[in-house]
């Protein structure tokens, strides 16, 4: 059988595949992380790609699965904050309105020579709306650490993170990391081969 590879440091992306019982290995890249694309959806399927791509080298006969999440507000980018200054800003222009989560997933499959032998890339992209935080609420949550390593500085899954967010519209798991339905549905008509539900 085909091994299954996930390119991902990310401990909610191995939870959210444990989740649904697929077999695979973990090899985190350490690629740098630049996009030529300006645009969310593409940037984050190139950035994607960019880790599948770069653990597929290390994975002969392999499925690879690299991802990517960015947060857009107002048409920018929020990465991950580089210091508990910039998670301040970054929730402060969060409160009270809504954002964009975009994650992008790439699947490489490599041959028994190591050859890259198909490539396969999407995006999913959910609107999140957060209440209005007053200063302390968002200094509190910083504090806890949870911001930290993730994207636009909040988990939608961390204890105190979910007390932020209003309402969502799309898919829940694709604000977490991974798109788990539209995973599901690529999977099915590009890979039917990986039979998800009897792996
Ligand atoms: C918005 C949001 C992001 N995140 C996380 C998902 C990603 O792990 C992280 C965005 O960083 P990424 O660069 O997408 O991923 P990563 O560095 O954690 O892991 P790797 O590059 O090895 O795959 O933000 C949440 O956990 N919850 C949320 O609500």
């Amino acid at each position: 059988m085909t091994r299954i590879v996930l390119a991902s440091q990310s401990p909610r992306r191995k939870k959210l595949l444990q989740q649904i019982g697929l077999a695979f290995e973990i090899s985190p890249s350490d690629v740098e992380e630049i996009s030529s694309h300006t645009e969310p959806g593409p940037m984050v399927e190139d950035l994607a790609a960019l880790k599948a791509t770069d653990v597929a080298s290390k994975f002969s006969d392999s499925f690879i699965i690299g991802s990517d999440t960015i947060v857009v507000h107002n048409g920018e980018v929020l990465g991950k904050p580089a210091d508990a200054d910039e998670a301040f800003s970054f929730l402060s222009r969060l409160s009270g309105t809504h954002h964009f989560v975009y994650t992008g997933v790439a699947f490489v499959k490599t041959d028994k020579n190591g050859t890259i032998q198909a490539k396969h890339t999407f995006y999913e992209q959910t609107k999140v709306t957060f209440s209005t935080l007053g200063e302390q609420e968002i200094k509190a949550y910083i504090k806890s650490g949870n911001p930290m390593d993730k994207a636009g500085s909040y988990g939608i899954q961390d204890d105190l993170g979910a007390l932020f967010v209003e309402k969502i519209d799309g898919d829940y798991y694709n604000v977490v990391g991974f798109p788990l339905n539209r995973f599901y549905r690529e999977i099915k008509s590009f890979f039917p081969e990986f039979d998800i539900m009897s792996s």
